[in-house]
């Protein structure tokens, strides 16, 4: 709980500790201090938290695009992009091997093309090149899109990175309404580990 300790003491922040004092509701974590927060309490404050102004009282801590909340990018956002759908032929003819637990099995969702997977955003994918899934893309996305636990592998350069961002990507809940946000607690809505920093910088 030392981080709850320091939003009631730090003087370093103070800002934030004075917008909880503001508020009228209850704090969440120790009932006492005046936090208000409909979700969560900002248990860990940075600067960044701390420089956040509530912009009304109803607002929660939770962060949305209030406009603009779909991110339609358009065809020229990807040109002279150098990797665009840069695909070798050779990842589309790779054979699959599929199991579950040791047992080999032909019982996994496949997709053809990306329309079956009824993408928010499809002509962002149109845009990035991609015409058709490689074959990790092709049973592994379903699984996802389905909240299925699954480990799957390939060859560098086979679409992997894809594989597990449009999928999540997808998921991801865009408001159109503003007034939807109040019920919605500040949390991480995705979690991507990666074994090395080489890794983590190509994730995008
Ligand atoms: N379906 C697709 N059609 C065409 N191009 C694609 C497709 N999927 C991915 N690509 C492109 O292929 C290239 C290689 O993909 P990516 O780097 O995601 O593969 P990876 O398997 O994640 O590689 P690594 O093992 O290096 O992480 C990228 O330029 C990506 O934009």
């Amino acid at each position: 709980m030392r981080g709850v300790d320091q939003a009631h003491t730090s003087g370093s922040l103070s800002e934030a500790t004075s917008h909880h004092r503001e508020a009228d509701n209850v704090c969440s974590s120790c009932k006492n201090c005046g936090s208000a927060v409909t979700g969560q309490p900002m248990a860990f404050p940075t600067p960044i938290q701390a420089s956040l102004k509530p912009t009304a009282s109803s607002t929660p801590s939770t962060f949305v695009f209030k406009s603009e909340p779909m991110i339609r990018a358009r065809a020229s956002t990807f040109t002279g992009h150098n990797e665009k759908g840069g695909m070798q032929d050779k990842f589309f003819d790779q054979e699959v091997e599929l199991s579950i637990g040791t047992k080999l099995t032909e019982d996994i969702v496949k997709v053809e093309s990306f329309d079956d997977l009824e993408f928010r955003l499809p002509e962002n994918v149109a845009n990035a090149g991609y015409t058709k899934p490689t074959p990790i893309q092709k049973y592994a996305m379903k699984s996802i899109q389905n909240g299925k636990d699954l480990m799957a592998c390939s060859q560098t350069g086979s679409g992997k990175t894809a594989t597990l961002l449009l999928p999540i990507m997808n998921s991801l809940r865009w408001y159109t309404d503003p007034s939807l946000i109040t019920d919605v607690p500040c949390k991480p809505q995705a979690r991507i580990l990666a074994p090395t920093k080489g890794v983590i910088i190509v994730v995008p």
